[in-house]
């Protein structure tokens, strides 16, 4: 431990027993995990109180999906103990964890929910024994008890339809109905709010909060430090697979974020940068993001990173996919360096040089047997095959470089992309579309689950390329676009609401025009 000084307080509102807190539910002991070389987990050790929130904090590639995945029964430690009410366990299997009240939401969405089934069975799942065939069982008690859940934690969701055709956010909300219908004595939350809007995040809050007054203990794994500090008892710090330090409320915020990192002075993001808008690269003109909404017109420029806002559903990822070739535009006429625009497919669009990094990392871009420099060949075949044949050296020698530039964590670019923590594969996500010259890179929720640091690193790249090429940058996080945007657009229910120089606007701003519905004007990008 640093030997950080201990005080004591209650986040905000929270009310919980204090007394309840102090009897340990689960105890970490001397915990190690190593996969070949590398090390992920060196003795760890602390304890989770009954009824706490514990902060579990740390870089990318720090150890705790490890740490999460050991206490939930899908990977045994190398060594180290870990009991639970004073009993020492060993799981083998994620049921063990379970029927010791441990139930975990994972970081990949698509683990906690099985495609092909309806919402409601989807909820049910494990609470009425789905994977059994049970005759006695109609698919209307299903829905019943699925509605009666939804009511309790006060989310919506169309529980007949089969989860694959829910948006990320919506099978996030699925899979953590579907831990909260267990009645977990710890719930293991990693990374809940990545694929969350502000509002859906809130409606988390308030189920945390809950389980808090009912004394269940929750293990919340987050890069967001106003997360940790709104709903966390104590904060643990994991670096390179050790504990570091160990944080009570009131969190000193710049001491978690030094003991995160080891070193503040990396984390200086692009805020109230100098830059010079430069030639305009793409221009639309009564371009609709969605078939009901008002056309707008838009101009973007090399030279300045342009942030587009707005909370999920919002239609940024409508308007996006019409610019990268991803769905045919639905009305006006797109120039890009001066000549009309209108991809045909996404490889029509690339050729063109524009290209797209997706919102949904693991569905769309992630293939996770492929190594690191196979997954960044993806899209960009023509650039590292020969006579139509792949060149492995080409294709190494651009993933080394990308590895490099982004500081991607990983044994090198024959690593499988899946042996790479979640943060350091969006780093390389990322990283292989700045690596080469573009006329327009979009990148839709980069800063999903990336570190503070690597934020750091990729808006410093993101400044340096704008000089080269027109970068867009999609966030429902305000406070993620103020970090690298230079110029904010804020869209609400299909429309543009707002077009401000990030220098003018702050997080509260930009929130209050995210969520202001009501608005009466079309557009703040006016027509001309
Ligand atoms: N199956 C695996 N094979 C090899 N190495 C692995 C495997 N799983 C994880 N690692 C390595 O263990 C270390 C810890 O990874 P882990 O996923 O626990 O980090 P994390 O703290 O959850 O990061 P993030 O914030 O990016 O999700 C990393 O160096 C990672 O590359």
């Amino acid at each position: 431990m640093d030997g950080e000084v201990i005080q004591h307080h209650t986040p905000g509102g929270l009310g919980a027993a204090e007394s309840s807190r102090t009897a340990p539910f689960v105890e970490i002991s001397q915990l190690s995990k190593r996969f070949g070389a590398t090390v992920a987990l060196r003795s760890v050790s602390f304890d989770i109180r009954k009824g706490e929130t514990l902060g579990l904090l740390g870089a990318n590639g720090a150890g705790k999906s490890t740490l999460i995945k050991i206490l939930s029964g899908l990977q045994p430690a190398t060594s180290g103990t870990v009991s639970v009410q004073g009993e020492g366990r060993e799981f083998t299997s994620p049921n063990q964890a379970q029927q010791l009240g441990i139930v975990t939401v994972h970081q990949n969405i698509d683990d906690g929910v099985v495609f092909g089934m309806t919402v409601a069975e989807n909820l049910m799942l494990d609470t009425l024994g789905l994977f059994q065939p049970n005759p006695f069982l109609t698919y209307r008690k299903i829905r019943r008890r699925a509605r009666a859940l939804l009511e309790e934690l006060e989310l919506e969701l169309p529980l007949d339809l089969p989860v694959e055709q829910l948006s990320a956010s919506d099978r996030q909300q699925v899979s953590i109905g579907r831990a909260l219908a267990k009645s977990p004595n710890l719930l293991i939350l990693d990374e809940p709010t990545s694929t969350l809007s502000s509002r859906e995040a809130e409606l988390l809050f308030g189920a945390v909060r809950d389980l808090q007054y009912r004394g269940i203990s929750v293990l919340y794994v987050s890069h967001r430090m106003s997360e940790i500090e709104e709903l966390c008892h104590r904060a643990v710090v994991l670096r390179n697979g050790s504990v570091v330090s160990e944080h009570q409320q009131p969190l000193d915020l710049r001491a978690v974020t030094q003991s995160i990192l080891g070193d503040l002075a990396s984390t200086s993001l692009g805020a109230g940068r100098q830059h010079a808008p430069g030639d305009v690269v793409m221009r639309l003109r009564g371009v609709r993001s969605g078939k009901e909404t008002a056309p707008f017109d838009l101009e973007v420029r090399r030279g300045e990173v342009l942030g587009v806002t707005g909370l999920v559903g919002a239609g940024k990822t409508e308007l996006l996919e019409q610019l990268a070739g991803t769905r045919p535009l639905e009305s006006g006429v797109i120039t890009l360096n001066g000549s009309e625009y209108k991809p045909k497919s996404v490889a029509d669009a690339i050729a063109k040089g524009v290209v797209m990094m997706p919102e949904e990392r693991a569905v769309q871009a992630i293939f996770p047997d492929e190594s690191v420099s196979r997954h960044l060949s993806i899209g960009r075949m023509g650039k590292v095959s020969r006579l139509g044949f792949m060149d492995r050296a080409r294709e190494r020698s651009f993933a080394e470089q990308v590895i490099a530039k982004f500081a991607v964590k990983a044994a090198g670019p024959d690593a499988a992309i899946e042996t790479l923590s979640g943060g350091n594969q969006q780093k390389a996500l990322v990283g292989r579309w700045l690596v080469e010259q573009q006329s327009l890179v979009i990148l839709d929720e980069p800063f999903r689950g990336v570190d503070i640091g690597a934020r750091a690193v990729i808006a410093t790249e993101l400044h340096e390329y704008s000089e080269r090429a027109a970068v867009i940058v999609a966030s429902s996080d305000p406070e993620e676009v103020l970090e690298v945007a230079d110029r904010v657009l804020v869209m609400v229910d299909g429309r543009i609401v707002s077009d401000s120089p990030a220098f003018e606007m702050n997080s509260e701003a930009l929130a209050d025009a995210m969520s202001e519905v009501q608005r009466t004007t079309t557009s703040g990008a006016p027509q001309s």
